[in-house]
C-alpha cells in the first residue's frame, strides 16, 4: 500500500510486515448507522435548511476527519453521505461469515499513526502480523519474514564488479533486473514482495526495486532472526471501522445524500444532493479521487483547469480481494508455518498472497482467509467470473496447505472499481498525488482523494479542516 505520509523502504532492516512483504518501496459496523441521519427519501430536518458554516461531501475516513476538527471547534457543519453507511471504503461486513470480515481496509500500518489514537480511546483489541512467510513456488522452501533469509537470493548473490548500474529513462524493473542478471528464480523474498501491492515488475520502473536489490545485496552474510523493530501492520479485532465511532459520534450526517453539483462563489456554496440542496458558507470535498476523474460532481462555475487536469492524473490501482472462510482453521500441525500464522505468500500464484482474517478472533472456530493481489495481475482475477476467483484462491490455499481436497464454506469478494462511491481501490504508484488539495477561493477545501491509507486519509481531513477554520475566522 502507498502510503503517502510514511513510506518504508526496503532498504531498512526492518522486520517484514504486509507493507513491507507485500509492499516493498512505496501503502464496521460501518453497515451500523452511528449518528443521526436520513436514508435515501427519508424526512430531512427542517434545520438542515439553515446557512451550515461548513459542507463536507463524503463520509470516509477523510470526510469524518475533517468534520470532527469542524463540529469540536463549535462550527455548525453538515455531512453529506451518499451511502447507506459510514466508512467509504473502511467497510467492515459483520453479516457474511462467522467473523467480521474487511471488505475494504483491513490493516493499521505502524505503530505511530493517528488512528492508534482512534484505538486506544475505544479500548480495541488489535494483534500484529508476526507470522510472515514466503515462498518463489511451492516447490521451493517457506522462508520467515522475520529471517535475513528472506534477503537471500536463493541462486547466489549476482557478480557485479562494477557495482549496482543506474536504471536508464524508461527503463522497466523487470528489464533492468534482467540486466543486472537477477532472474525470478533467484529473487530474494523481499524482493518478489515489491510486485505483490503494486504494479508487476514488468509495469514498475526500475528505481522502484533499486534499493530492495542494493539492501538484498548487503545482507547476505547475515542469518537468522532479525533484530526485533517495533514498526508492524496491526488487524483490529472485531472490525476496523469500529475506529470511526468517535469521529462520526453526534454529527448531523444525511445518508443517502448523493451530490450531483455544487455551485460556489467565495464565501458560499450550494450543494445539491438526492436528499436536496443545501447551503454553507464553505465546503469540504471529501470523495475518492476516482469519483472526482469520472466526473461525478459538477461544479458551477468549473473548477480551474489545473484542478480538473489533475483529477483526470489520479490511477487506482486494481486490487483483488478474495475472502473464503473454512470450517476449521486449515495448517496441520506438522507444516512449517505456525497453525496462529498471518501471512503465507506463495509468488508463483495468482492470487499469490493470503493473511489469516480471523487470527486472534476470541471464541471463533473457523479460518477466514484473504486472498489478495494488486495491479495487473490482479485485474486478471478481477476480470474472471466470480466463481473462477474463488477457485484460483482456492487453487493457492489448498497449495500452501498441502491439501487438494480442502473446501471452503462461504466467499466473498468486492470489485471496489465497480463501486460508483469509490470508482477505484486507492491510488496506485502511478497516480498524481501533490497539488491537488489546493483550496478554491478560500471557500472549497479537498482531503482524500489520493491518500491510501486510513490515517493519511484521516490527517488529509484534519489538515482541511484546519484550513476552513483559518478561513473562516478571517471572514
Ligand atoms: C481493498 C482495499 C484495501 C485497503 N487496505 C487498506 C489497509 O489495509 N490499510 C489502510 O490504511 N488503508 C487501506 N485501504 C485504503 C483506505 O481504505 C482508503 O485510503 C480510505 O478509506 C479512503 O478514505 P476517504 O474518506 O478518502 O474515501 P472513502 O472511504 O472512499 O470515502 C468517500 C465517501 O464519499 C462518498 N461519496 C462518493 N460519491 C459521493 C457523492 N456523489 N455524494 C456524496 N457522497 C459520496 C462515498 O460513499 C464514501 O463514503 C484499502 C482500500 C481498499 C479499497
Amino acid at each position: 500500500m502507498y502510503d503517502d505520509e510514511s513510506t518504508p523502504t526496503a532498504s531498512r532492516a526492518g522486520a517484514l510486515t504486509r507493507r513491507t512483504l507485500l509492499g516493498v518501496g512505496a501503502a464496521g459496523a460501518a453497515g451500523v448507522l452511528l449518528t443521526a441521519g436520513a436514508r435515501p427519501g427519508a424526512f430531512v430536518p427542517a434545520s438542515y435548511n439553515r446557512m451550515w458554516d461548513t459542507i463536507v461531501i463524503g463520509a470516509g475516513a477523510s470526510g469524518l476527519g475533517a468534520a470532527r476538527v469542524l463540529a469540536d471547534a463549535g462550527k455548525r457543519v453538515l455531512v453529506l453521505e451518499a451511502r447507506d453507511r459510514i466508512g467509504g471504503r473502511m467497510w467492515t461486513d459483520r453479516t457474511s461469515m462467522g467473523v467480521p470480515i474487511e471488505r475494504g481496509a483491513e490493516l493499521v500500518h505502524g505503530t505511530t499513526v493517528s488512528t492508534w489514537g482512534l484505538i486506544d480511546q475505544l479500548g480495541l483489541s488489535t494483534r500484529r502480523q508476526t507470522s510472515i512467510f514466503g515462498r518463489l513456488s511451492p516447490e521451493t522452501p517457506w522462508i520467515d519474514g522475520f529471517t535475513f533469509e528472506s534477503w537471500h537470493f536463493p541462486l547466489g548473490a549476482p557478480s557485479l564488479p562494477g557495482g549496482l548500474p543506474d536504471p536508464v529513462d524508461g527503463e522497466s524493473a523487470l528489464a533492468w533486473l534482467e540486466r543486472v542478471g537477477i532472474t525470478p528464480d533467484n529473487y530474494p523474498i523481499m524482493l518478489a514482495a515489491a510486485e505483490v501491492d503494486s504494479e508487476q515488475f514488468d509495469v514498475l520502473p526500475a528505481w522502484f526495486v533499486v534499493d530492495t536489490v542494493a539492501a538484498c545485496l548487503e545482507m547476505q552474510e547475515l542469518s537468522g532472526p532479525m533484530p526485533p523493530e517495533e514498526y508492524g501492520d496491526y488487524r483490529v479485532i472485531g472490525g476496523y471501522s469500529q475506529v470511526l465511532q468517535p469521529l462520526a459520534a453526534g454529527l448531523p450526517l444525511l445518508h443517502g445524500a448523493r451530490v450531483h453539483t455544487v455551485e460556489h462563489r467565495p464565501g458560499r456554496v450550494d450543494v445539491h444532493s438526492s436528499a436536496g440542496s443545501f447551503k454553507a458558507k464553505s465546503l469540504v470535498v471529501a470523495l475518492p479521487g476516482g469519483v472526482l476523474k469520472h466526473g461525478d460532481v459538477t461544479f458551477d462555475p468549473p473548477l480551474p483547469a489545473d484542478k480538473r487536469d489533475g483529477f483526470q492524473e489520479i490511477e487506482y490501482l486494481p486490487v483483488f480481494k478474495g475472502i473464503l472462510e473454512f470450517a476449521h482453521p486449515v495448517l496441520p500441525a506438522d507444516h512449517p508455518v505456525p497453525q496462529a500464522w498471518d501471512i503465507m505468500t506463495t509468488f508463483s500464484k495468482n492470487p499469490p498472497s493470503l493473511w489469516n482474517g480471523s487470527v486472534g478472533t476470541p471464541g471463533y472456530d473457523g479460518e477466514v482467509i484473504v486472498a489478495w493481489m494488486t495491479g495487473g495481475k490482479a485485474q486478471d482475477l478481477l476480470d474472471l467470473p466470480e466463481a473462477e476467483r474463488f477457485q484460483a484462491a482456492l487453487d493457492n490455499i489448498r497449495t500452501a496447505v498441502g491439501d487438494q481436497g480442502l473446501q471452503y464454506v462461504s466467499a466473498s469478494t468486492y470489485d471496489w472499481s465497480k463501486d460508483e462511491f469509490a470508482r477505484g481501490a486507492y491510488p496506485g504508484p502511478f497516480s498524481r498525488r501533490s497539488g491537488l488539495n489546493a483550496p478554491i477561493d478560500d471557500t472549497i477545501f479537498w482531503a482524500g482523494m489520493v491518500t491510501s491509507t486510513i490515517h493519511s486519509s484521516r490527517n488529509s481531513g484534519v489538515a482541511a479542516a484546519n484550513a476552513t477554520l483559518a478561513a473562516l475566522a478571517l471572514r
